[in-house]
């Protein structure tokens, strides 16, 4: 029987974190983590496809109203027109001639963006009774260039390159794939780092993960020159010199501020400076890198789409890419630039601080291991350890690394009275709140 989307709705999901100030950092002092959620109705019972956007509380809002405005693109159409050529979809997606005004491809929109079509991969994982790794990665090489939007990278990557990188690792797939069934994609924990808890607490946390055998931890800095170093070396005191230390700005910087913020941390010796700048700075996170070296500059959760990600590659301007499964326009853009960074030798270790984030970018991390990048060196996932339970399909970490989910589609799917306790502002967890 052919699928047919019926009819799709967005929902405004928030959970409360600021009060316990998970997920704060220096230009975000009291995120409510919140998520613009799509659900797509099929004409067979008990079949739906769910894709999020994250956000951090106010504005949520107006996702999921650009979300609205998306929805009948795909409602009334058969999965299989969709999935018949996937490049074309998200180019009708993006391209809508009077919805691009207001991107285009960048900002609300295409938040809105990537929930519905996480929403569409879903739903066809689903179909095909696979999670969405091991849908793309059975896929041929061009099947999945079929899928991307070349549009504007094609000076950068080409269809016959990304294809070509494809092929290169098309014969040892299986062997990766075992591996990664048996062990699991190495992960790192932002969860001990937040700038809002206490130094016991950061203490606390540090020693948990390194005995769930954490061998990457990551801090907030960029409040307080005197509290980061003091920070830091309470983190060094127990992670000791071997561990990987990262550190993550959240934008809170000028150019030369970052240059001489990271001199004063330099005897932490941490493995990369996160989002030291503006995202859109693309000059700016160049001279960074040139500066802090051997210091990583490390970006991407706000990198709003494969154009400045190239830019970024093209300059030398970032040592680890940070795809964000939702800050761009969901799997399709991402596998752009997957593909980009592969040819520019660049790692991906993807952003996950954030509701769902894990969920989703195990599955992007593991396709690139098993046909694109086929190294584990300096690759790693973030990892937050929030909101999982709300989760039907809830990531599982085993010392310390993502084990690949088995359930069908892309883990994304909250369980339905988690929906109805936390819709923003009627669920039962906001008009109880005092
Ligand atoms: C507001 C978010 O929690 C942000 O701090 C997440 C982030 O920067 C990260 O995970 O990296
Ligand atoms: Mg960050």
């Amino acid at each position: 029987m052919a699928i047919t989307i019926t009819r799709a709705e967005a929902r405004d999901v928030r959970f409360p974190t600021s009060r316990t100030l998970d997920g704060s950092d220096a230009m975000n002092p009291d995120p409510d983590y919140s998520a613009a959620y799509v659900i797509l109705h099929t004409n067979v019972p008990g079949l739906t496809g769910h894709g999020l956007t994250f956000t951090i509380g106010r504005g949520n809002e107006l996702c999921v109203a650009a979300c609205q405005v998306l929805l009948p693109m795909v409602v009334n159409r058969s999965l299989e027109s969709i999935t018949a050529d996937m490049g074309a979809f998200w180019h009708m997606i993006t391209g809508d001639s009077q919805l691009r005004w207001i991107g285009p491809e960048k900002g609300v929109i295409h938040l809105a963006t990537a929930a519905v079509v996480n929403a569409v991969w879903d739903l066809w994982a689903k179909v095909e009774q696979k999670p969405l790794w091991k849908l793309l990665s059975d896929m041929s090489p061009e099947e999945l260039v079929r899928c991307i939007d070349f549009r504007y990278i094609s000076d950068a990557l080409t269809p016959d390159e990304a294809r070509d990188i494809l092929r290169r690792q098309e014969a040892t797939r299986a062997k990766r794939e075992a591996e990664m069934r048996t062990h699991g994609f190495p992960a790192y924990t932002t969860s001990a780092g937040w700038i809002g808890y206490s130094d016991d607490k950061v203490r606390r946390l540090c020693r948990e993960a390194i005995d769930a055998g954490f061998q990457h931890i990551k801090m907030k800095v960029g409040r307080d020159l005197d509290a980061d170093r003091r920070r830091a070396r309470l983190i060094r005191e127990i992670i000791g010199p071997d561990r990987k230390l990262m550190a993550d700005a959240n934008q809170v910087w000028d150019v030369p501020q970052a240059i001489a913020w990271m001199r004063d941390l330099a005897e932490f010796d941490l493995w990369w400076i996160e989002e030291p700048t503006s995202p859109d700075d693309i000059l700016g996170h160049a001279a960074i890198a040139r500066a802090v070296a051997p210091v990583g500059v490390a970006t991407g959760e706000h990198v709003q789409n494969r154009i400045v990600f190239k830019q970024l590659l093209q300059m030398n301007a970032i040592n680890f890419c940070q795809i964000d499964a939702c800050r761009l326009g969901g799997v399709n853009e991402v596998l752009a630039v997957i593909l980009m960074a592969a040819k520019f030798g660049v790692p991906v270790c993807p952003h996950a601080g954030g509701v769902g984030l894990c969920e989703y970018v195990q599955h992007l991390s593991i396709w690139d291991y098993i046909c694109v990048s086929a190294s584990l060196e300096n690759r790693v996932i973030e990892y937050v350890d929030h909101l999982h339970e709300h989760f039907l399909d809830p990531v599982v970490i085993r010392n310390a690394r993502y084990m690949p989910p088995q359930t069908p589609g892309y883990s994304i799917e909250m369980k339905p009275e988690s929906l109805a306790m936390y819709e923003y502002p009627h669920g039962a967890a906001w008009s109880n709140l005092g």
